[in-house]
């Protein structure tokens, strides 16, 4: 049987991008080496941030269809996917980035909440805004269920006619005007394939003769237990935050706030150690957890700073933490979407929707300037 399109990962992305081929009614197989559900990717876990708080229009122009498409998931599957709890963002109040943040937010009317620092613990109590830090809060943020929505996306485009194979491992594509694919137990043909491997692009893209920056990244996923239980909880409206330039770190750090772990709040640092995404769990580099513990300690006194529960993940980053959806150079049948550098997850009905036209031959609704490979040109590492 010849597929018109094939996606090779059901993480967020590809398997968006079959829901909305299977949604347009192409005949579409979704590959996945792992069997599903699975926590060895970037898609697992019960929860991620969702938020319009971005320096660049482009990235919040799809957001605000990437809402849209949330709630359409949402009905379809009859579950509920987001949890609006708002965003805190605190950072240096004359720095750059949080005044290009701040004033992107206001350029695109995004409700936001601009917290006075005498004001600030009435809204936000239990946590010490950083003397010459300024506070802004995104009202429409949230959490999404991750896990959940993973699920469901794959749940509906199976009820649109798709197929999920998982358990098996693509070793091999063979470009073409069919392509064939080859995994551990089967060969597929398709008219098109779309590319959504995660931490495993690079090496999956190697076989197409492209060489792409992306580089691997293992994050500690870190718990911190409340020391009065439900002073962080999203049951208290206590929001979701990411902290600009922490004094004791390099990267932002972010958390959410209480609730798939009761009593347990998740706070992270944006950054961790590069590693083979095939060996993740034997890396144990857990430096980046002593400055978390020195952030807590000064800017969450409600949190034990230690963490209770230690869980990893994957980013793949690009040089410039664009992602990149764009169409293989030599191939034009093979779309790839890969590199979400961390913030890809809240996108995955856009990227879905615009990987999917591009494999149907069609215009993508967004200008994919910024997210092309042309622009590693230069810099092939
Ligand atoms: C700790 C952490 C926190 C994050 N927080 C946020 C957040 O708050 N908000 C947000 O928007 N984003 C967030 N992100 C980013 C987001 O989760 C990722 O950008 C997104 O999940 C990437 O999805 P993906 O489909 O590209 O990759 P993956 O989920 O890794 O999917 C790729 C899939 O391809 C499969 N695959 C690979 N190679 C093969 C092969 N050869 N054959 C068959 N299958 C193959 C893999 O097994 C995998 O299932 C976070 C990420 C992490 C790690
Ligand atoms: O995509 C996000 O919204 C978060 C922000 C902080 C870092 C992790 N990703």
């Amino acid at each position: 049987m010849v597929y018109e399109c094939i996606v090779i990962g059901a993480g967020i992305q590809g398997s968006f991008t079959a829901y909305h081929l299977a949604k347009n009614n192409k005949k579409t197989l979704l590959l996945e080496q792992f069997v599903l559900p699975h926590s060895r990717g970037s898609s697992h876990g019960q929860t991620r941030i969702i938020r319009k708080a971005y320096e660049h229009d482009f990235y919040i122009h799809m957001m605000q269809e990437s809402y849209k498409l949330w709630a359409e998931l949402e009905k379809e599957a009859g579950v509920k996917l987001y949890r609006h709890t708002g965003l805190l963002l605190m950072g240096p109040e004359n720095g750059k980035d949080f005044q290009l943040i701040k004033s992107s937010m206001q350029r695109n009317k995004i409700p936001t909440v601009v917290l006075e620092r005498h004001e600030f613990s009435q809204h936000i109590p239990n946590v010490n805004l950083t003397s010459g830090d300024g506070a802004i809060v995104e009202t429409t943020a949230g959490v999404l269920y991750a896990d959940r929505a993973l699920r469901a996306a794959q749940a509906v485009f199976q009820t649109h006619g798709g197929t999920i194979k998982d358990g098996e491992k693509v070793i091999n594509i063979e470009p073409g005007d069919l392509i064939t694919v080859t995994t551990d137990s089967g060969t597929y043909q398709a008219k098109n394939l779309v590319i959504t491997a995660g931490p495993w692009a690079k090496t999956l893209l190697s076989h197409t003769g492209l060489q792409l920056p992306l580089q691997v990244l293992r994050i500690n996923v870190c718990y911190w237990k409340e020391k009065i239980p439900g002073s962080y909880s999203i049951n208290n409206r206590f929001p979701c935050f990411i902290q600009m330039q922490p004094k004791e770190a390099e990267h932002d750090i972010y958390g959410l706030p209480s609730n798939e772990y009761p009593g347990l709040m998740k706070v992270c640092y944006h950054m961790g150690s590069e590693t083979d995404p095939d060996e993740r769990d034997r890396q144990t580099d857990r430096r980046e957890v002593d400055a978390l513990s020195g952030y807590i300690s000064r800017c969450f006194p409600g949190l034990v700073p230690v963490p209770a529960v230690v869980e990893s993940c994957m980013y793949t980053i690009t040089p410039d933490k664009h992602f990149v959806l764009d169409r293989h150079p030599s191939y034009s049948n093979i779309v790839i979407g890969a590199g979400f550098s961390g913030h890809g997850f809240k996108f995955g009905p856009v990227v879905g929707k615009v990987l999917c036209e591009m494999s149907m031959g069609q215009n993508p609704s967004y200008d994919l300037s910024p997210f092309s490979i042309h622009r590693f040109n230069g810099n092939p590492k």
